[in-house]
C-alpha cells in the first residue's frame, strides 16, 4: 500500500469568529468540488513560511451554516482533494469548569459525542469500515499546537475534553450541570463528527477550543449569549491566527508519516469482503480512501 504523500500540507478549520487568515503567498480562495456534496464555502490555498495551507471558514464566510447542517463529509474530503495531511480545527467554545476563563485555548485531547442529527462516516452500506477512536486527536500534531501557543503566550491548557451538543440552542441548565459531572471541560456544536471524519480520511486532527463563555452553570453567567460571545471572539481569533503562524513552520521537514497512525487508520478498519463491496461508493472513496481500496 502506498504512504499518503509527503511533505505535510496543514489545513486549518476556522471555527466561529474565524473566517479567514492573512499573510498567506499565492494566496487564492478555491472551490474544491466532492463528490459528498458542497463544502461550507471556497477554501484558502497558499504558503505559509514554506509550508502549504488549506483553510476553510466551517461555517462559511459570513456565518452562513449552523452546526447541523455542516457538510462535514465534503469539508473533510475536499481538504483531502487538496493534499491535506494535518488538520488543526479552532473553535469557540463554553467552559464547563471555573478555571478555563474566557480567553484560555484548550487544546482538547477527547470528546463526548452527543450528536444526533448529522453523517458520521464516509462509508456504510456496500463498504463497511470502523477505525479506532479511543485517541481522537494527534499528539504529534498537538505537541506543535502546545509549543506554538507556548511560543505566542496564550493561556492555555494541553487536555480536555470536549463535550459535542447537536445544538443551535445552547444547553439548559440541567445540561450543562449533568456534563459537568461526567468531566467535561468545554462545551460545542461542531467537533463532531468532524474529528471521527478526518480519522476515517487518515489525516491527523488537532484541536484548539478557544473558550468565549461560561456555560450557564455559572452562577454569574445565567445565560450564554451571542453578543458576549462575539465579544471574546474577536480577541482569540486574533490569537488564533497567530497561532496558526507559529504552528506551520514547526511541521516543515517532516518526511514521515504520522508515527500515532493517524495517515493509516483504514489499514485494519474495512471489513467487508472485497467481493461485496460497492463500486460506486468506492469511486466515491477516492480521495478519502484511495490508499487502501486503489
Ligand atoms: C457563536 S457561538 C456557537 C457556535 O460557535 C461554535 O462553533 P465553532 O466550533 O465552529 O467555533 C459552536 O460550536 C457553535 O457552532
Ligand atoms: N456555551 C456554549 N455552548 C455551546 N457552544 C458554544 N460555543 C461557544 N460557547 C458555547
Amino acid at each position: 500500500m502506498a504512504d499518503p504523500s509527503f511533505p505535510p500540507r496543514l489545513g486549518i478549520i476556522g471555527g466561529s469568529g474565524v473566517y479567514d487568515i492573512d499573510g498567506l503567498e499565492d494566496a487564492t480562495w478555491q472551490r474544491v468540488e466532492s463528490p459528498f456534496g458542497e463544502p461550507s464555502d471556497e477554501i484558502l490555498t497558499g504558503t505559509y513560511a514554506g509550508l502549504p495551507l488549506a483553510f476553510l471558514p466551517r461555517h462559511g464566510r459570513g456565518h452562513v451554516v449552523p452546526p447541523s447542517d455542516l457538510n462535514f463529509r465534503a469539508n473533510i474530503d475536499a481538504l483531502k482533494r487538496l493534499g491535506v495531511t494535518e488538520i488543526l480545527s479552532v473553535s469557540a467554545v463554553g467552559s464547563l469548569k471555573e478555571e478555563l476563563a474566557p480567553g484560555t485555548f484548550v487544546i482538547v485531547d477527547q470528546f463526548i459525542d452527543r450528536t444526533f442529527a448529522r453523517v458520521k462516516s464516509f462509508f456504510g452500506q456496500g463498504l463497511v469500515a470502523h477505525v479506532g477512536m479511543a485517541h481522537p486527536v494527534c499528539g504529534r500534531l498537538g505537541d506543535a499546537v502546545d509549543g506554538a501557543l507556548a511560543e505566542i503566550g496564550v493561556p492555555h491548557v494541553r487536555g480536555g475534553t470536549y463535550l459535542v451538543m447537536e445544538g443551535p440552542q445552547f444547553s439548559t441548565l440541567a445540561e450543562s450541570e449533568l456534563y459537568r459531572s461526567w468531566g467535561c471541560d468545554v462545551i460545542g456544536m461542531t467537533n463532531m463528527p468532524e474529528a471521527k471524519l478526518a480519522r476515517e480520511a487518515e489525516m491527523c486532527y488537532a484541536s484548539v477550543a478557544m473558550v468565549t463563555d461560561y456555560d450557564c452553570w455559572h452562577p454569574d453567567h445565567d445565560h450564554v449569549t451571542v453578543d458576549a460571545i462575539v465579544k471574546v471572539l474577536l480577541e482569540n481569533a486574533d490569537n488564533a491566527r497567530a497561532l496558526v503562524k507559529a504552528v506551520a513552520p514547526r511541521l516543515i521537514g517532516r518526511a514521515e508519516p504520522c508515527p500515532k497512525g493517524c495517515h493509516r487508520a483504514l489499514d485494519a478498519a474495512i471489513i467487508t469482503a472485497p467481493e461485496k463491496r460497492d463500486p460506486a461508493l468506492i469511486a466515491r472513496l477516492d480521495a478519502v480512501a484511495g490508499r487502501v481500496l486503489g
